[in-house]
């Protein structure tokens, strides 16, 4: 499909490029449409051909994204191998639970020296595992980076102002996919704690699913000030704990992506969490979504590993026991708010500051 009208009056500056766009969900709709308007031709590629075949002649995802037209030029594909072959750069927006298969199974594939970017934000179910590391050990002769932000296809794809982050090491890759996908409406800003970006892209999930119970419950503004704060402090103690720049949580990726998501009812995580907040059963909110939302397997690996290497993360604790444990809402709520251990002291502050 190819508009020839489409512009690259978005602002982007560099010339056009070929790039891949790996699952054709919402984001790797959203994505495309960024990539196709600042004049690059996409080689998306999705495993259902009749979601191909109406792209190509209609130029709208229906199933993902109704009534968003992809202008430009995209080449809808189910042909993966193609797409890679034919893409200087290639985003892969494939739930956690399937990525490793898909890039296993295509390895042979890419090109030494191939930038690769994950726009997942889920962890792998053994040895928790980001998607970055899934990809330096099936893929470790490409360049690898993370994008990851406050950034929900809808909007994104409503050109509504968006900022993000691109983390990699390498500070071509990170030139690169900024002059990629920079435009008027989507900034991108680069970092270099890919492990940081990517940890907060994941763990703040299941913080939107405590927001969404929250919401469900009418709890008042207070406890949803009082749930995303400290929130932000559980997710932060445990990234940090595992090697993340502590930096990274108050930015973008970390306190940003926590935000949106915890006050948005755009976010299939608080979606989820304000369905089991109403009193429906897990199983059917997640059926009735019929999207992905990573915050619930996240949870389990996150609540494991905290148990593991002894970290204190009470909201992990409680909203497990919620969705997994069969516990009263109004119990785990309680038991949170009386809890002893650790909650009476805000920060343990550095020993300049507290005395
Ligand atoms: N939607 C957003 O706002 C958003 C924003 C940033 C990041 N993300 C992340 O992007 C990732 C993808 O999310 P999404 O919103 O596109 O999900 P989605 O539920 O909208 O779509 C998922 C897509 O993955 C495809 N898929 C599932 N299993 C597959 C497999 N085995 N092989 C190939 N394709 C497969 C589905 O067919 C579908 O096209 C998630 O990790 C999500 O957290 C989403
Ligand atoms: O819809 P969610 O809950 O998967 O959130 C989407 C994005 O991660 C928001 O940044």
């Amino acid at each position: 499909m190819s508009d020839t009208n489409a512009s690259r009056d978005s602002g982007a500056q560099n010339p056009p490029h070929d790039v891949a766009v790996l699952g054709g969900g919402s984001f790797g709709t959203a994505m495309t449409k960024v990539l196709g308007e600042n004049g690059h031709r996409v080689h998306f590629w999705m495993r259902d051909q009749a979601q191909a075949d109406e792209i190509r002649k209609t130029g709208i995802n229906s199933r993902y994204m109704p009534g968003v037209k992809l202008e430009g030029d995209i080449e809808p594909t189910t042909d993966l191998a193609d797409a890679v072959s034919k893409a200087e750069v290639v985003f892969v927006a494939i739930p956690s639970k399937a990525f490793r298969a898909v890039i296993r199974e295509h390895s042979n594939d890419f090109r030494d020296g191939q930038i690769v970017v994950s726009l997942t934000k889920g962890i792998e179910e053994h040895g928790f595992k980001l998607m970055s590391e899934i990809l330096q050990e099936e893929i470790p002769r490409c360049q690898i980076g993370v994008l990851s932000g406050p950034n929900l296809a809808a909007e994104i794809a409503a050109r509504d102002l968006t900022a993000t982050v691109i983390a990699a090491k390498d500070p071509d890759v990170r030139r690169t996919v900024q002059d990629l996908l920079g435009c008027e409406y989507f900034r991108v800003y680069a970092n270099v704690d890919v492990y940081g970006v990517e940890l907060a892209g994941a763990l703040k999930n299941i913080y939107a699913i405590v927001a969404g119970l929250a919401s469900a419950l009418d709890m008042g503004e207070n406890a949803k000030a009082m749930l995303i704060t400290r929130g932000l402090a559980e997710m932060s103690r445990f990234a940090v704990s595992l090697g993340a720049n502590p930096m990274t949580f108050m930015g973008l990726a970390g306190v940003g992506d926590l935000i949106v998501t915890c006050t948005s009812s755009k976010s299939r995580n608080f979606r989820i969490g304000y369905a089991v907040g109403k009193g429906q059963n897990l199983d059917d909110a997640v059926k009735e979504l019929g999207q992905v939302a990573e915050g619930i397997y996240t949870l389990k690996l996150v609540k494991e590993r905290s148990e593991a290497i002894g970290i204190y993360m009470p909201l992990v604790r409680g909203l497990y026991e919620i969705l997994y444990g069969n516990a009263s809402i109004k119990a785990v709520i309680n038991s949170l708010m009386m809890a002893v251990q650790n909650s009476d002291v805000e920060f343990i502050l550095p020993r300049t500051i507290s005395q």
